[in-house]
């Protein structure tokens, strides 16, 4: 899987997103362990903290499908620049992925930045810390 098809695919969940009340509008893009693809869009709520990021939102679809190990994960965001994870998906990812992931930061369908897991959350708490 190369980058660029991973962003793409991240493009299609952006223009799913649901986002009247930010009108932000976020897509991401997880390959898993078997190449497996999934699409996600934020999902926004009137009560705004039911909302869910793009990010988990694929990784959720994957894990519900039966897929807990992600190789790589594309994120886009406002349009030409850079949109990092939120705190919360960072954990997420934390959970299902590697140190060293690759997670692609795309600003348009050509431009884009890689940054491994570790470089976004050093010395993260995980299962290791609980003994797992
Ligand atoms: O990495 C991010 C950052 C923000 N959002 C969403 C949450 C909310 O709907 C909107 C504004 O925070 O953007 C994401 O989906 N992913
Ligand atoms: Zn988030």
């Amino acid at each position: 899987m190369d980058y660029e098809t991973l962003l793409n695919k991240a493009f299609e969940g952006r223009s799913r997103a649901y986002a009247p009340y930010s009108n932000f509008y976020v897509g991401a893009a997880v390959v898993m362990e078997d190449e497996s693809i999934y699409t996600g869009c934020n999902i926004e709520n009137a009560s705004y903290g039911a909302t869910n990021c793009a990010e988990r939102t694929a990784i959720f679809k994957a894990v519900s499908e039966g897929h807990t190990s992600i190789k790589a994960i594309a994120i886009v965001g406002v349009e030409n620049d850079y949109t990092y994870p939120c705190g919360i998906c960072r954990q997420v990812i934390a959970e299902f992925a590697a140190a060293d992931i690759q997670i692609i930061l795309g600003k348009n369908k050509k431009e884009y930045i890689v940054k491994t897991l570790d470089e976004i959350l050093p010395g993260a708490f995980t299962k290791k810390d609980l003994g797992k």
